[in-house]
């Protein structure tokens, strides 16, 4: 900016000129006219004076905003035409605001503030109506649930109430009715005394009267001549006493016949004469109108004995009463039944009851329960020994484990004993003993439970630490869970250079057994069943594990067990092992297993040694009984050798029942069927595949099907043919079998006839779905089911260049058809479905080939047939709806 005048500076602050010049001297700046010059260095001196005599901080007096005015005048000559030319006088004003930065900002930070505070109020405002509101809610909601205890409650008060009401309605209907009965009886006695009374007065008249008749005749007829000789004979026949009156023979005699003809048979009139009696009183009184029966006074109420069926001419009898009359009572009731129909139980109870008289049950077991009861609370419960069974994989090492451990605990263990195998045996150690099962393996475990028998307290998985889990370690695995037996990890083959115990964890946890250490509760003992290392830890995770469990058992009273395992022996006849699970076997028992019975002639233990009695856990060999039980039949002492007997017969007879039961239990038809109104029914599977990733994929699939109602269980799911271990898990389970692409062997197939379980073959996955959903559901309606008709074996094969692959098969089962469906099995798993393309006989074709003969067969469309396949023809057969 240039130096101005004071005058100008004057003009400008609008100050007046002295005023300025004076305020100039103050400040210390030396300008003594209006006209001297200003420099800007002087202007900010006066400045600074003025503001520090106005007593503010140089800062504070800082100004925030500068309004600079400036006003400029010109004069310009414009044309006013005619060649003239005009002056105008120009002023330009111009005006200029400049507001420091700070301020601009500071008034920013005001606003922003401002905003924010405005949007914390609001913010603040809204989460007090969103409080608001959820208080609001949430009074609400508690209102509701106060309102609905209170109705529940009042509900329930008014169930209660009406509860109690109709308690003690029941309650005097029952007393009132109690009276009446009461009133009743005492109404009736008095009758039947009053009855009696009159009956006897009658009696006693009529017999006065007899007497005195008879009395008379007497008096009126001559004394009969044989009266001397019937003296004489009297007297021969050596009668001391005095010889009694024909009277009191009279009387006698109707005394004799008064009981014989029985006082209180109420259909025999008082007065009814004897047939000798009608006679002579025809002879010698007038008859009378009476009839010979009179009508009872009262109805007879028998007791009518009812067996678990009986015929209608049975019930009949044993009511009094003609058969048709039973029928008429079954026809009311809306049953059409002949003579000879046996009625079950409670048809026959219904009945009787209908016809007045009074059903007594008669159980058919009653003996049998009579005498196999278990006595309760015989004594008081003691520890008993864990009993331990030995599973896993083929080759793992299980015998040999065994072998060691009988070996090492109980050769050694028992001073001059030789081990012998009898099933089981007992190892004794400091803290504890154990009773081992002989038999390795699952087979003898589910054959044992199929028979019902819960024999394994723990089980010992053997798992070899050099080849890890496979498929039958899997199933030892389902096998215990089914059974609910703990597992006891045993790695076995530690000595072995490549053996790792870590990978058996590993793969020992994807199915669901978790190792301590590892937080689960399963104990893992790595072993050497041939170094014979960590034997000893074993038996003590054992012996844990058995204390955990509290193993109780009542060392007193009949004793019980379990047959282990029955042979023939050629010298001491029928030997059994039998395990005792609760009270103790003494010698000279009578036992009773299954369906055989006998005295106990003889008790051996493992080392051979004869004991005389066996406690709870021990496993002792037993002579004497009248022939082999099976495996797992349960062996109880009883009393009485004739009934033991008697009970052996039925059972005999019941085991035939059963079968046939059983083959209705677990079908899948009956699934729906047998689902009771609000029960919660579990349909147990065994599915076998042809590979693992079908049975995980069936087994998924069908648990997904469960309901609210009906629930699937997969009680074991594995690859292969299914084999008798297979079909006894599926009895002892109740579960069907499903064999998907594969066939039962032979032996699997006498055990599935024999004890009745269902089995169904699928190739197609949906197949097998909706079957088992239709089962659950009720709708289950198979159109078409496929039976297997025939089997042929292929014993050679011939190539042709016309024919390709012909099959010499001899069929071994049922009949092979031309025309039906076939499928290859290899070892027992479908490999091909299709269709025969021809079947020969000595080069002629034929339309069937029946069992035992050999044929030659063609199938269509498939090259690859082997020696040892088999194949399979089946038909669909139509299936009536049966449910
Ligand atoms: N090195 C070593 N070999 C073992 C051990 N245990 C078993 N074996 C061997 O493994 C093989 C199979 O043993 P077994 O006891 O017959 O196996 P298993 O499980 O009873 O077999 P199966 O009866 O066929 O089911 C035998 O050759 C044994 O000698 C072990 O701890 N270490």
């Amino acid at each position: 900016m240039s130096d101005v005048t004071v005058r100008q500076l004057a003009h400008v602050v609008g100050t007046p000129v002295g005023r300025l010049l004076e305020q100039l001297r103050e400040a210390g700046i030396g300008v003594d006219c209006e006209d001297a010059a200003i420099t800007e260095a002087q202007k900010l001196q006066l400045l600074r004076y003025l503001r520090r005599s106005h007593g503010a901080s140089v800062d504070a007096a800082t100004p925030k905003k500068i309004t600079l005015k400036r006003r400029s005048h010109s004069e310009i000559q414009v044309n006013a035409g005619g060649g003239r030319s005009k002056t105008v006088n120009v002023e330009v004003r111009k005006k200029r605001t400049y507001i420091k930065r700070s301020v601009i900002l500071e008034q920013e930070q005001k606003r922003l503030a401002e905003v924010q505070a405005e949007r914390r109020r609001q913010e603040e405002e809204q989460a007090l109506q969103e409080q608001a509101s959820l208080r609001a809610q949430q009074e609400r909601e508690a209102r509701l649930i106060a309102e609905e205890e209170a109705k529940r409650r009042a509900e329930e008060e008014a169930k209660r109430h009406a509860e109690e009401e109709a308690k003690r309605h029941a309650e005097a209907e029952a007393k009132r009715r109690a009276e009446e009965e009461t009133k009743r009886r005492a109404e009736a006695k008095r009758h039947a005394e009053e009855e009696t009374k009159r009956r006897a007065e009658e009696e006693t008249k009529r017999r006065a009267e007899e007497e005195t008749k008879r009395r008379a005749e007497e008096e009126r007829k001559p004394r009969p001549r044989v009266e001397p000789e019937k003296a004489r004979t009297e007297k021969s026949a050596g009668r001391k006493a005095k010889p009694r009156s024909r009277s009191g023979d009279r009387e006698l005699e109707q005394e004799q016949r008064r009981t014989k003809f029985g006082r209180k048979e109420l259909h025999i009139t008082p007065g009814k004469p004897s047939k000798r009696k009608k006679l002579r009183s025809q002879k010698t009184a007038a008859p009378t109108p009476k009839h010979g029966f009179e009508k009872p006074t009262a109805p007879i109420v028998r007791e009518v004995p009812i067996p678990e069926t009986i015929t209608v001419a049975e019930l009949a009898q044993k009511m009094s009463v003609k058969a048709a009359e039973v029928i008429k009572v079954l026809m009311k009731l809306g049953t059409m039944a002949t003579i000879n129909q046996a009625l079950d139980q409670e048809t026959a109870t219904i009945v009787v009851e209908e016809m007045g008289h009074k059903p007594k049950l008669l159980q058919e077991n009653a003996l049998e329960l009579e005498l196999t009861q278990p006595e309760q609370e015989v004594s008081k419960q003691v520890s008993r020994a864990a009993v331990v069974t030995i599973m896993g994989h083929v080759d793992h090492g299980k015998t040999s484990l065994l072998d060691y451990i009988r070996r090492a605990k109980v050769a050694s263990g028992e001073a001059g004993g030789i081990t012998q195998h009898i099933g089981a045996y007992k190892v004794h150690s400091d803290r504890g003993e154990i009773t081992f099962i002989d038999t390795p393996g699952h087979a003898a475990f589910t054959a044992m439970r199929a028979r019902g028998a819960k024999v394994t307290d723990i089980v010992i998985l053997v798992v070899a630490a050099d080849d890890g889990v496979m498929p039958q370690t899997v199933e030892a695995i389902q096998h215990a869970g089914a059974a609910g037996a703990p597992l006891v990890v045993a790695v076995n083959k530690i000595d072995r250079p490549d053996a790792d115990p870590d990978r058996v964890k590993q793969e020992l946890t994807n199915h669901d057994v978790i190792p301590e250490e590892w937080g689960g509760e399963t104990q893992f003992v790595n072993v050497s069943a041939k170094t014979g290392e960590g034997i000893d830890e074993l038996i003590e995770a054992i012996l844990l594990q058995a204390e955990i469990m509290e193993l109780k058992a009542s060392s007193e009273g009949t004793a019980r067990g379990v047959v282990i395992e029955s042979r023939l022996d050629k010298g001491r006849g029928p030997v059994a092992t039998v395990l005792v699970q609760s009270g103790t076997l003494y010698k000279g028992d009578i036992l009773l297993s299954g369906v055989e019975t006998g005295r106990v002639r003889a008790m051996l233990t493992e080392t051979g040694q004869e004991i005389t009695e066996a406690g709870p856990s021990t496993p002792v060999e037993i002579l004497g009984l009248s022939g082999t039980p099976n495996a797992g039949d349960e062996a109880i002492v009883v009393s009485d050798e004739r009934k033991a007997r008697e009970i052996a017969g039925l059972r005999q007879a019941k085991e035939r029942e059963a079968k046939l039961a059983r083959q209705q239990s677990a079908k899948l038809e009956n699934m729906f069927s047998e689902m009771e109104e609000g029960e919660v029914r579990t349909l147990n599977l065994v599915i076998k595949a042809d590979v693992q990733g079908s049975a995980e994929a069936l087994s998924e699939a069908l648990i997904k099907l469960s309901t609210d109602k009906a629930k699937v269980k997969v009680v074991a799911a594995g690859v292969g043919g299914i084999n008798e271990t297979d079909v006894n898990l599926a009895v002892a389970s109740n579960a069907i079998l499903i064999g998907f692409n594969v066939r039962a062997d032979a032996t699997a197939r006498r055990s599935i006839a024999e004890k009745g379980v269902d089995l169904h073959y699928y190739s197609v996955i949906y197949n097998a779905i909706d079957e088992v959903r239709g089962a659950l559901t009720g709708m289950l309606e198979p159109e078409y089911r496929e039976e297997i008709i025939g089997l042929a074996r292929v014993d050679d094969v011939f190539r042709s260049p016309k024919f390709g692959a012909i099959a010499g098969c001899l069929v071994i089962e049922g009949v092979v058809r031309r025309h039906n469906p076939i499928r290859v099995l290899r070892d027992n798993v479908v490999i091909f479905e299709g269709q025969l393309e021809s079947l020969r006989r000595f080069k002629e074709d034929v339309q069937e080939v029946r069992s035992g003969t050999e044929c030659g067969i063609g199938v269509k469309d498939y090259r690859d047939v082997k020696v040892g396949d088999h194949i399979e023809v089946y038909e669909k057969i139509k299936i009536e709806p049966t449910l």
